[in-house]
C-alpha cells in the first residue's frame, strides 16, 4: 500500500492544492484533457479517508460511466487497502440509486424487486404504444420513430417534466399545415410518455431514467437515508444533467461538502439534457464554492496540445481556460486526404503497420485508435483491417449485453426474477419455438392486461387449470416455459448464483440446439453465451449491509433453506447478477481482455477519459462526420473533436475523404471548414512527410508513454521486412 506522504508526492502543486483542499469547502476542479484529474480525484478521496480520517462508508464517489468506477477502486485499493475501497460508496449516478432503491424503496411504495428496462426494452414498448396512435392520425405527416419518442420522453424526464405536464404543453395552435404536424407529434409523444409510464408501473420495472426520478423522490422524502455522507465527489461534472445534479445536493445534503472534477470544454452530452450551466449553478448554490484549475496536460506533445486548443479556440463562447505541457513538439499532427472510403481504410492499415516497423515494435496494435463520430463508419475500416491482417475490435461493451443471444438469456432470467416484466416475457416466451406466434403474443399480452395480471401469471393460470385456455388454446404450447420458469424460480429463491441458473436454463431450453437451428453463425454466438457464464461466475456476492427492509424469504415461503447470507432481503445473487447486467454498459469482456492486443475502433464519445499512444480520428466532411449531418450544435461538435484529439500521446492523424458512398451514392465531400481552420493549424498533409519516427521524436514519445526507448536493430530489421 502506498503511504499519504508518497501520493502527495506525485501530484504537481495545482493538483496537491485541490487534493488537500480542507473537506468542508465546496470546490470545484477545472482542468483540461491530461492533466491528471482522475489521479487527483482518486488522491482526493485516499486523503479524506486518510488524513481527514472520514470512513470510506461515508464518503460517495459519483462516476461517469461503470468502468471509471472500477479503475478508481483499483487505484485506490493501492493507496487505502481492498477493505476501506470496498467500503466507498461508487458508482454511477444509476448504479447508486438503484442501490438505494433496493433497500429502501418501499419507503416511497416501490417494489423492491423491480425489473432494470434497457433501452432496447423501452424501445420495444413504446413502438407498439405508437402504433394505434400512427394509425388514427393519418392525415399529417407524421414521422414518429421509437428511438426518437423515448429521447424526447427521456429528455423530460431529466428536466422533471412529469406526463400531464407534457401533455399539458403540447396543446399547441396550429394555424396552418406544419404546424398541425409538429402539435401533433408532440401531442402524441405526451400521451406515449404517460402510456409508457403506466406499462412500466404495471409490469414493476424502471427505465435508466427512472433510477434517478424515483431516487430524488426517494431522498427527498427521506434525507435521512444518506444523512452519513460526509463527502460527495462527482467526475466528469459537465456531463451532469439536471436531475443528476439534483441527486448530488440530495446525497449531499447533511453538509454540503462536495467536490466536483469537470472540463467545460469536454461537454459533450449536451443530446442526453447535460447541462454545462450546471458549473454556475453549483457556484450560485453553494457560494463559498472554491475553483482549482490544473493546467498542465500530461499526456501529449505540444505539436498535438497546438492542434487541439486550436480547434477549441474555434469555440468563442468558451470559458478561457489554459493548458500548456512541458513535453517537446514531437512529429507534426497529420491532415490525410484519401480518393474514398476504400482507400482511407487502406491507408490506416497500412500507417499501422508501417509504424510497428518503424517503432521497432515498441508500438503494438494495442497503442492504435480509430475514432469514429458514430458507429456505422467502421463497415470500411474493419473491410480493410480484416484485408490487411491487422487485429481489431470495438470498444464498449454495450455490444455484448445487447447481442441476441445474450438478451435472449438475460430475459429468460428476468421473468424468473420478475414474473410481471412483460417485455422479458415477449421476449422469450416462444424461444426456443413453441408455436406461439406473434399474434398469439399480442393477445395473449391484452387479455392479461384486461384481467390485471402480467402475462406470465396467465399462462401460468392457464397451465394450472386456474384460468380457462384461450381459443385457440395455448396450454399445450406454453407448459414447458411455465416448467422451466418454475423450476429456475425455485432455484433462484434457494440462492442459486446465476451461473449455476444459466447453465440450467441452457439444459432445459435446449438453447445451443436452437441456435444451431436458427443462427448461421451459432458458433461465436456459442461462446457469447459460455462468456456471459464467464461473467455470471466471476460476480462478487451481493455487497448490501444496510439493514435491509425485508426479512429474507421463510422456509415455509420458499419451502426449502435459503441461506440467509445469499439472499438478503430483496437481493438474491440472481437479481444482483441481472442488475449488473443491465448496468454494465460499459464492461469489457473478458474474452476482449484476455486476447492479444487489437487495434481499437471505437465512437468518439466511447473514448472519453481514455489515452492512446496513436489516434486517427475519421473527420471531416461537409454534412457527414464531423459536424454531424444531425447534430445541430456545432460548439458541442467541435469539443467532441477536442475530445478525440485529446486523447492522443504521441501521434494524431486526422483523415478525410474527397468522395464517400452514402446509401449507395457516391458524393463529393468537402472538409467541415466550421469545426476547423486548417491553415492557421500546424498539420502536415504531405504524405512524403509521414513519421518515421527520428530519435528525437522517438525519445520523446517514448519518454511520455514511461517506456524503454525501441531497440534499433530491431527497427531496421522490421523496416526492411515491410
Ligand atoms: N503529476 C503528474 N506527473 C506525471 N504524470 C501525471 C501527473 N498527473 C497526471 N499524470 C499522467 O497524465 C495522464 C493523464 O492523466 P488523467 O488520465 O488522470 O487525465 P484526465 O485529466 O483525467 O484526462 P481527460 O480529461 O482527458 O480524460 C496519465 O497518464 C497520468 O498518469
Amino acid at each position: 500500500m502506498q503511504g499519504t506522504a508518497e501520493y502527495l508526492r506525485s501530484l504537481n502543486p495545482a493538483q496537491h492544492q485541490a487534493v488537500t483542499h480542507d473537506p468542508s469547502v465546496p470546490l470545484q476542479i477545472l482542468a483540461g484533457p491530461g492533466s491528471g484529474k482522475t489521479r487527483v480525484l482518486t488522491c482526493r478521496v485516499a486523503h479524506l479517508v486518510d488524513h481527514y480520517s472520514i470512513s470510506p462508508e461515508d464518503i460517495c464517489a459519483v462516476t461517469f460511466t461503470n468502468k471509471a468506477a472500477n479503475e478508481m477502486r483499483e487505484r485506490l485499493k493501492k493507496l487505502i487497502g481492498p477493505e476501506r475501497t470496498m467500503s466507498l460508496v461508487m458508482g454511477t449516478f444509476h448504479a447508486i440509486c438503484a442501490k438505494l432503491l433496493r433497500i429502501y424503496g418501499t419507503r416511497i411504495y416501490l417494489n423492491a424487486n423491480f425489473s432494470i428496462c434497457d433501452a432496447d426494452e423501452s424501445k420495444r414498448i413504446i413502438k407498439d404504444l405508437l402504433k394505434p396512435h400512427l394509425a388514427v392520425v393519418r392525415d399529417v405527416p407524421l414521422t414518429l420513430k421509437p428511438a426518437q419518442v423515448l429521447s424526447e420522453i427521456s429528455h423530460f424526464k431529466a428536466k422533471g417534466i412529469t406526463p400531464s405536464q407534457a401533455k399539458l404543453a403540447a396543446v399547441g395552435t396550429g394555424h396552418n399545415f406544419a404546424l398541425n404536424a409538429i402539435s401533433e407529434n408532440s401531442r402524441i409523444i405526451a400521451e406515449v410518455y404517460e402510456e409508457y409510464a403506466k406499462e412500466l408501473k404495471s409490469t414493476n420495472s424502471l427505465d435508466f431514467d427512472d433510477l434517478l426520478i424515483f431516487g430524488v423522490q426517494l431522498l427527498k422524502t427521506d434525507p435521512n437515508i444518506v444523512k452519513n455522507t460526509r463527502h460527495v465527489l462527482v467526475d466528469e461534472f459537465q456531463d451532469t444533467n439536471a436531475i443528476q445534479f439534483e441527486l448530488m445536493e440530495l446525497l449531499a445534503s447533511a453538509n454540503k461538502c462536495i467536490s466536483i472534477v469537470g472540463d467545460p470544454d469536454q461537454s459533450i452530452y449536451g443530446w442526453r439534457s447535460a447541462d454545462v450551466e450546471n458549473l454556475q449553478k453549483m457556484k450560485t448554490r453553494l457560494p463559498t464554492t472554491v475553483q482549482i484549475f490544473l493546467e498542465e496536460n500530461y499526456r501529449s506533445t505540444a505539436g498535438i496540445l497546438r492542434v487541439c486548443l486550436a480547434i477549441i479556440s474555434e469555440d468563442k463562447k468558451r470559458i478561457p481556460k489554459t493548458l500548456y505541457t512541458s513535453h517537446g513538439n514531437g512529429p507534426l499532427p497529420i491532415l490525410n486526404k484519401c480518393e474514398d472510403e476504400r482507400a482511407e481504410g487502406i491507408f490506416l492499415a497500412k500507417e499501422i503497420r508501417r509504424l510497428v516497423a518503424y517503432s521497432g515494435g515498441s508500438f503494438g496494435y494495442g497503442d492504435f485508435v480509430v475514432l469514429l463520430r458514430y458507429n456505422a463508419l467502421s463497415r470500411t475500416i474493419e473491410t480493410a483491417f480484416q484485408r490487411e491482417g491487422i487485429p481489431h475490435r470495438f470498444l464498449g461493451g454495450k455490444k455484448f449485453f445487447e447481442r441476441l443471444e445474450v438478451k435472449d438469456l438475460l430475459a429468460y432470467l428476468q421473468v424468473v426474477d420478475n414474473p410481471t416484466f412483460t417485455p422479458a416475457f415477449v421476449r422469450v416466451v416462444n424461444i426456443p419455438k413453441r408455436g406461439i406466434g406473434n399474434k398469439s403474443i399480442e393477445e395473449l399480452v391484452a387479455q392479461a392486461k384486461k384481467n390485471g395480471i402480467s402475462p406470465m401469471a396467465m399462462v401460468e393460470g392457464i397451465v394450472s387449470d386456474d384460468i380457462p385456455d384461450t381459443k385457440p388454446p395455448l396450454r399445450r404450447k406454453v407448459a414447458p416455459f411455465v416448467k422451466v420458469i418454475l423450476e429456475l424460480r425455485k432455484q433462484a429463491k434457494k440462492g442459486e448464483y446465476a451461473d449455476e441458473l444459466i447453465r440450467n436454463l441452457l439444459e432445459l431450453i435446449e438453447y445451443q440446439e436452437h441456435l444451431k437451428s436458427t443462427q448461421p453463425d451459432w458458433e461465436t454466438r456459442w461462446e457469447n453465451v459460455r462468456e456471459l457464464i464467464t461473467f455470471a461466475s466471476q460476480m462478487e456476492p451481493p455487497s448490501y449491509t444496510e439493514d435491509d427492509e425485508s426479512p429474507p424469504a421463510t422456509d415455509a415461503e420458499l419451502n426449502v433453506g435459503p441461506p440467509a447470507e445469499l439472499n438478503r432481503g430483496n437481493i438474491t445473487p440472481l437479481r444482483h447478477f441481472l442488475e449488473s447486467s443491465m448496468l454494465s454498459t460499459d464492461t469489457q469482456t473478458a474474452e476482449e481482455e484476455a486476447n492479444k492486443p487489437k487495434v481499437i475502433i471505437s465512437t468518439c464519445h466511447a473514448a472519453k477519459g481514455l489515452e492512446w499512444p496513436v489516434v486517427f480520428v475519421l473527420l471531416v466532411f461537409e454534412g457527414g462526420a464531423f459536424p454531424f449531418a444531425r447534430s445541430e450544435d456545432h460548439d458541442e461538435e467541435r469539443r467532441l473533436l477536442y475530445v478525440a484529439c485529446t486523447r492522443a500521446q504521441g501521434l494524431l492523424y486526422l483523415t478525410h475523404c474527397q468522395t464517400r458512398c452514402t446509401e449507395g451514392k457516391l458524393s463529393h465531400v468537402l472538409p467541415a471548414i466550421a469545426l476547423l481552420n486548417f491553415h492557421e493549424i500546424a498539420f502536415t498533409s504531405r504524405k512524403d512527410l509521414l513519421p518515421v519516427l527520428p530519435e528525437g521524436d522517438t525519445s520523446l514519445i517514448f519518454k511520455i508513454l514511461q517506456r524503454p526507448m525501441p531497440d534499433s536493430q530491431e527497427v531496421q530489421r522490421l523496416v526492411a521486412e515491410l
